[in-house]
């Protein structure tokens, strides 16, 4: 069930999450139109990570739903959601670091599979990707070898392989030079307009903000403001979250 292209990609109702016995996100409401970029900013132990692990199955949320594309998540495991169509980068990089950028990219386009293809098919759709990403010339290096900036791309990389229509890219610039940020976003805006949704946690203020069209500012597991990045950034209570006032 597709809204369609001007509809709600992903709605998030009421959403809450408990670790280690204790609430982290409390009744978490949002929805994501298609063809956005959202950043998700707050401070450390915000619960934008959280958000993520529940978008993508990899926590099972205490209470409330995920729709993606009219789809309840909530039951899924990850696989299922990736198959569905949405795909995750992590905050440290997770390649296999013995393998190449080349076969990292087809290893994940065989894991995101919608039809068979040759083992060339899978070759020159990778080889595509990392041009895409910027890295064709390192397809093949082996990914330990990559330097942070390049392994970031690598990880974009190895979720586009799955073919998702919503990424979620988690701390996508955190440790690069000013350089590589503003070649990241360029990124960021070229996969927007290749029909990309994109929600992107941000813990600094000053880096996708400049790419976003709205901000979900979480503090201690809730949102304390939502909407286009002048009135958040304005916002009292985003303020406040990152000098910790109570
Ligand atoms: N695996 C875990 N087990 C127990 N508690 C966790 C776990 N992961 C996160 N938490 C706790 O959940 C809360 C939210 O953490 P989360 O990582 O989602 O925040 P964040 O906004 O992504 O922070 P950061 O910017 O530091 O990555 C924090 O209090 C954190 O300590």
């Amino acid at each position: 069930m597709v809204s369609g292209k001007n509809g709600q990609c992903l709605i998030v109702r009421d959403l809450s999450a408990r670790r280690n016995g204790r609430t982290v996100l409390s009744n978490v409401t949002f929805s994501i139109r298609y063809g956005e970029i959202v950043s998700i900013i707050g401070p450390n132990g915000a619960g934008k990570s959280t958000l993520f692990d529940l978008i993508t199955g990899f926590l099972k949320p205490y209470g409330g739903s995920v729709l993606f594309e009219g789809v309840d998540l909530t039951s899924m495991n990850p696989h299922k959601i990736c198959h569905i169509g949405i795909a995750r980068t992590f905050q440290i990089p997770r390649p296999f670091s013995g393998m190449t950028a080349l076969e990292n990219v087809m290893a994940a386009a065989m894991f995101g599979k919608r039809g068979d293809l040759s083992p060339a098919e899978y070759r020159n759709r990778a080889e595509s990707i990392l041009d895409l990403v910027g890295i064709a010339h390192k397809a093949s290096t082996r990914a330990c070898s990559l330097t942070l900036s390049e392994q970031r791309r690598l990880e974009v990389a190895r979720a586009l392989a799955t073919q998702p229509r919503l990424l979620l890219l988690d701390e996508f610039a955190a440790g690069l030079s000013p350089q590589a940020i503003n070649s990241a976003l360029e990124l960021i805006e070229n996969l927007r307009n290749r029909g990309l949704t994109l929600i992107i946690i941000d813990h600094f203020l000053n880096v996708t903000v400049r790419v976003s069209d709205r901000l979900i500012a979480l503090d201690r597991g809730r949102v304390v403001a939502e909407g286009d990045v002048e009135y958040v950034l304005n916002n009292p209570a985003v303020a406040s979250a990152y000098l910790g006032v109570s």
